[in-house]
């Protein structure tokens, strides 16, 4: 009988503290948020010229929204940049697009490369490896398809990179998009994510996304070059861990990334989670119990009996304090984040805050049961450590 007196109290005083951190999480990524995003740039000294940047673009496809983004590229205020242009397969639609960008500006150093090399699984590697051996510059700036870009990003980001830094990322947001599933994706970038991001950031834990990355050329041609990163398909994470691992810092810019995809469905977002979950349980296991602990809802019912057993506190009354708070904070973090008037009204964000709070839990579940990873036309599976095979030949799309 007294160990399991024991017991209960040892798991309601674990789900005290793990409830404490959270808030603790909170509150840093509130703080941290505002004093380091969207602060404008100090002025340019310009006798200091600035360093070449080789912005490679993987392409597959294309959307609604293809041209626009790939168009902001071309209109950035940077002295120096060339834009290397990727793309596996000579019969993709994005190649007409990219041409038609080029011929509209003639000036902007742009290339196309057609077809991948082989050097790993992971096909965004194999796409961009082209583009990075011919790349001409000292800085690579890695952004995905779906990236927008202002006019001062670049500006932005080569201010954080020091001599001490390999890597300055963009914590992933989104553009303003119509629609439930935009509200949601904001909902969800904008406060469950980007509150671990901030304080990941904050306490100088990996937590690299790589869809849009400035890197130090010489310092990844240490460590392998691209190449050595396709074995993995968060080729992101390790290219992070092992600059960490050599002493380089990696931090974020003070631009949140503008994800602006054309496709914007709750299907496709959701199985973007899924497959990222899956990544992060294969990369660092203790995820299976933290991710899911991290979540509002859980840690608010664990939190919730935990008190009861603690201190007789009213569960229920508990919970929905803690569920009120939870969501204020997330209010407040996104606001910051989003540094200017959201694109929805309150009860939006209430449908859009409930619904991704409430999903969280069963999405991560959904990962866990299936080991498969579909990402565009190819099926994978991790094996522990985050290794990747190849399960299926590639699917024509
Ligand atoms: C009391 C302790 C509580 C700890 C709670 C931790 C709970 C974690 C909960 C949520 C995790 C959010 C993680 C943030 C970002 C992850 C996004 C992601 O999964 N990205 C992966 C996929 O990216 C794409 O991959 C393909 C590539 O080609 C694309 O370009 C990419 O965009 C990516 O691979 C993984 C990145 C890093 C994941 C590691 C995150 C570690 C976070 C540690 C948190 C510690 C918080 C501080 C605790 C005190
Ligand atoms: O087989 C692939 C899959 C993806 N990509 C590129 O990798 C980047 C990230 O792809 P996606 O947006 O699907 O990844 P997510 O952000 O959803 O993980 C994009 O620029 C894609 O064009 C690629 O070149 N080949």
């Amino acid at each position: 009988m007294v160990p399991m007196i024991y017991s209960l109290y040892g798991f309601a005083i674990f789900f005290f503290i793990f409830w404490c951190a959270m808030w603790l999480i909170h509150l840093v990524a509130i703080f941290y948020g505002k004093y380091r995003l969207h602060n404008k740039p100090t002025a340019i000294d310009s006798d200091v010229p600035l360093p070449g940047i080789s912005i490679i673009k993987p392409l597959m496809g294309v959307d609604p929204n293809l041209f626009t983004n790939l168009e902001t590229f071309f209109t950035m205020n940077y002295p120096k940049y060339e834009i290397l242009f990727c793309v596996e397969d000579d019969t993709d639609p994005a190649i007409m697009l990219v041409n038609s960008l080029m011929e509209k500006y003639p000036k902007v150093d742009a290339k196309l490369f057609i077809g991948a090399s082989l050097v790993g699984v992971n096909p965004k590697i194999n796409n961009m490896n082209k583009a990075y051996d011919a790349a001409s510059y000292e800085f690579i700036l890695i952004s995905d398809s779906g990236i927008k870009m202002k006019e001062d990003t670049l500006l932005d980001m080569m201010r954080f990179m020091s001599d001490k830094t390999a890597l300055v990322h963009q914590m992933p947001f989104t553009c303003d998009r119509d629609g439930f599933a935009g509200t949601l994706e904001k909902i969800y970038f904008g406060t469950a994510q980007s509150r671990i991001y901030l304080t990941a950031d904050f306490i100088r834990i990996n937590c690299h996304t790589g869809m849009s990355a400035l890197l130090r050329k010489s310092a990844l041609d240490d460590i392998g070059g691209l190449q050595a990163f396709g074995c993995y398909l968060a080729e992101d994470f390790f290219m992070a861990k092992a600059f960490t691992d050599r002493g380089w810092r990696i931090t974020i810019c003070s631009q949140p990334a503008l994800q602006n995809s054309g496709i914007c469905n709750v299907n496709s977002f959701q199985a973007r989670l899924t497959r990222w979950a899956k990544l992060r349980v294969a990369m660092l296991p203790l995820f299976i119990l933290v991710e899911p602990l991290s979540e509002c809802m859980v840690i608010g019912a664990g939190a919730s009996w935990a008190v009861n057993i603690l201190f007789k506190w009213d569960v229920l009354g508990f919970y929905l304090v803690h569920i009120l708070l939870w969501f204020i904070c997330d209010w407040i973090l996104l606001s910051i984040i989003q540094n200017g008037s959201l694109p929805f009204n309150k009860f939006d964000f209430v449908v859009g805050w409930l619904f991704r709070e409430c999903s969280g839990p069963y999405l991560f579940l959904l990962a866990l049961f299936d080991p498969e990873i579909r990402w565009r036309s190819r099926i994978y599976r991790l094996e522990w450590g985050g290794i990747a095979q190849e399960i299926k030949p590639r699917l024509k799309l």
